[in-house]
């Protein structure tokens, strides 16, 4: 069997977080793992309020699955502190997994500050050029490359500027943009144009977290980055047109345990 490990916050609402990366992995068939770094009171509508994980626990938490367990994917979600990403950089440098794909969670739908404004120069410096893709949405990216981007083609120089921080390849997801939501990848190589088709619905809470978490999974499943990417935007799509109307804000994208039997 196949294992991902999410390095990320609670979500008490279950749509985002590492409550949406477990689901998701868990709909790929892979084994879900968690090391948690924040725990988070919220639904579907806010975020009322955040504890930060001491560090010695989530060292402890990375450190025990490492020790025991072959990972095969690694997902990073909400890190919240300087001192929380360089707690995390410094277990991934010890133990090396193949395959780390970083969410670089930093404002929630409902507005609320998920990472300090003072930790952005440690995510480019340290985590940054340890990811094998880095999944930023428009205004993420737009913090990361130190762009405004208003439009399509203002995302290719994001990606040109956020690449040149040392991730293997940056995603710049344009669920933001007006328009259908295309996300853009870049490699240093090629650009590849992952087309989407806009849903009209308000449920939308967790999209980014269940996307990184589905690319997390097919690529511990053993599909390159492009496959792994595609396929992650086919479950997003799907989770997106059936997302559950729970909650009175932001409802849940639905995982679909039949997933792949759906489709194949
Ligand atoms: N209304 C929508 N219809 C279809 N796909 C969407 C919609 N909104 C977002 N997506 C897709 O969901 C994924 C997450 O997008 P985005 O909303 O940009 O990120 P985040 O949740 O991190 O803010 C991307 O693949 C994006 O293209
Ligand atoms: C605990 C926690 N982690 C991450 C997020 C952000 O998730 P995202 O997928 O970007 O979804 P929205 O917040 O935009 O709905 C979160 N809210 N909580």
């Amino acid at each position: 069997m196949k294992t991902a490990l999410t390095i990320a916050g609670s979500d008490s609402g279950g749509g985002a977080g590492i409550q949406a990366d477990l689901k998701t992995f868990s709909a790929h068939g892979v084994f879900g793992m968690s090391a948690i770094t924040a725990i988070t009171a919220q639904n579907t509508v806010e975020v009322r309020s955040v504890q930060n994980i001491d560090l010695n626990i989530i060292s402890d938490q990375i450190a025990a699955v490492f020790d025991d367990i072959e990972v095969h994917a690694v997902k990073i979600g909400m890190l919240g502190t300087p001192e929380i990403i360089n707690t995390v950089t410094d277990n991934l440098k010890i133990y090396e997994p193949e395959h780390i794909v970083l969410d670089p969670v930093m404002v929630s739908k409902g507005g609320h500050h998920l990472l300090d404004s003072n930790a952005v120069a440690n995510l480019n410096e340290t985590l940054l050029p340890l990811a094998s893709l880095v999944t930023p949405n428009i205004p993420e990216a737009e913090i990361l490359s130190g762009r405004t981007i208003n439009s399509e083609p203002d995302m290719y120089e994001a990606c040109r500027s956020i690449l040149q921080k040392g991730p293997g390849a940056v995603l710049i997801k344009g669920g933001h943009l007006d328009g259908d939501p295309n996300d853009l990848y870049y490699d240093g190589k090629e650009f590849h144009l992952f087309k989407g088709k806009r849903i009209e619905t308000k449920n939308v809470h967790g999209t980014g977290c269940t996307l990184s978490s589905a690319i997390a999974a097919n690529l511990a499943k053993g599909d390159n980055m492009l496959t792994a990417i595609e396929n992650a935007k086919d479950y997003i799509t799907a989770a997106i047109a059936e997302s559950l109307d729970i909650g009175h804000g932001h409802g849940p994208a639905h995982h679909f345990h039949q997933f792949y039997e759906r489709v194949t």
